[in-house]
């Protein structure tokens, strides 16, 4: 069936003008309704096992800002959860996970109980195929293997990745079993997000840009790839969407080599060479740095500007280079939302 939404049209290799936008993290905590659901619904993973609560904050900016494509409300690290691993949300620390440093706590982690656990998300894609505008598109995510392992290993957040790289590095075989489980669980789990009626898929790979060239085309192009193919194979006609954040140049060949419908571009990379050397090849996504939406005003429309006047004029979906950060003002992004759909090409 041939794409009628302009989102899933963009990612079938149209260009649309002006183009069809959504943000990441569009759903959160700079919306004081969505601090209010947060409040009712206990932590933050309880909201994300609530599929009342999680469908409800997914429609929030919809009303507000009418995207053409919703993101399913839950996180990336609800497979490791899936999985057996502790996890938890600590106020204002962020997530907080019981490390897997060897082989015997990859022992503990179990694949067979991952769909039950995840039950409430596929609820909450099925109760928003139902509830989004007929032209607004249903984006299912998962974290890419690399980046939730760095989360598995380092327990957390990290800034420089030293566990995980390390045991990269010194226990191969432990860390490559942790990959294999972190392939086969993702694509399980994006399979079944399909299935309960996601219309796209976004694999974020947040932390690829911290591996070297070497470790980056195992660990970051060669899961993507798989996951790619697996869904391309076992769901034709879904597009996936691939956000390897801070790959560089290295950008070109995970397009080329994973075969992702669409990349998701970080803001450091130049507007000139994604046009050049990316858009020929795949739909591009993004790229505005997040902090201008908190810093607003000229700025905000000069650098909303420089990016459609560089990608509106081939495939493209406007985003930002990362998610939006909380202390972003709504109004700002109402803002953006005005300039974009004022788009003449
Ligand atoms: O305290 C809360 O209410 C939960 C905060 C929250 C989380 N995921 C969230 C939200 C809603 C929101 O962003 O406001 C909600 C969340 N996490 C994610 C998404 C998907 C998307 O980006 O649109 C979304 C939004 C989904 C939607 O808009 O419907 C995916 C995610 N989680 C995560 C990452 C890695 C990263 O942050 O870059 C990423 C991918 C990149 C991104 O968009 O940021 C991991 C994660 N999840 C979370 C955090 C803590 C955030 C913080 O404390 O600053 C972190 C970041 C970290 O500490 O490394 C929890």
């Amino acid at each position: 069936m041939t794409a009628t939404k302009p989102f899933l049209r963009a990612l079938a290799g149209e260009t649309i003008t002006p183009p069809p936008f959504w943000l990441m993290r569009q759903a959160g905590r700079y919306l004081p309704e969505y601090r209010a659901t947060r409040t009712q619904a206990g932590s933050f993973l309880d909201l994300c096992y609530n599929p009342e609560l999680a469908v409800e904050v997914t429609l929030q900016p919809l009303r507000r800002y009418g995207f053409d494509a919703a993101i399913l409300f839950s996180d990336i690290l609800v497979v490791p959860d899936g999985l057996g691993q502790g996890v938890a949300f600590k106020e204002g620390e962020g997530p907080v996970l019981t490390p897997i440093r060897s082989a015997r706590d990859l022992d503990g982690l179990d694949i067979s109980g991952l769909h039950d656990r995840m039950a409430p998300v596929y609820a909450t894609v099925a109760g928003l195929s139902k509830a989004i505008p007929a032209t607004t598109a249903l984006i299912g995510f998962s974290g890419a293997p690399w980046t939730v392992a760095t989360y598995m290993i380092e327990g957390g957040g990290s800034k420089d990745f030293s566990q995980a790289k390390k045991l990269m590095w010194a226990e191969p075989e432990t860390f490559a079993r942790l990959m294999e489980l972190l392939i086969e669980a993702t694509g399980q789990y994006l399979i079944r997000q399909i299935d309960a009626g996601a219309e796209a898929i976004q694999i974020f790979d947040t932390w690829a840009g911290a591996l070297p060239e070497t470790e980056f085309r195992k660990w970051v192009i060669e899961p993507a790839r798989r996951l790619v193919e697996r869904i391309h194979s076992e769901r034709p006609g879904i597009p996936v969407i691939g956000f390897p954040r801070g790959a560089g140049i290295l950008y070109e060949a995970y397009v080329t080599e994973t075969k992702v419908d669409g990349v998701s571009l970080d803001s450091s990379v130049p507007l000139d060479w994604a046009a050049r050397v990316l858009q020929p090849k795949c739909t591009v996504q993004g790229n505005l740095d997040p902090i201008l939406l908190v810093a607003g005003g000229d700025a905000l429309d000069a650098g909303i500007d420089r990016v459609l006047n560089a990608l509106g004029k081939g495939p493209f979906i406007f985003n930002l280079g990362h998610g939006i950060i909380p202390p972003t003002p709504p109004e700002n992004v109402a803002r953006l939302t005005q300039r974009v759909k004022a788009f003449k090409g």
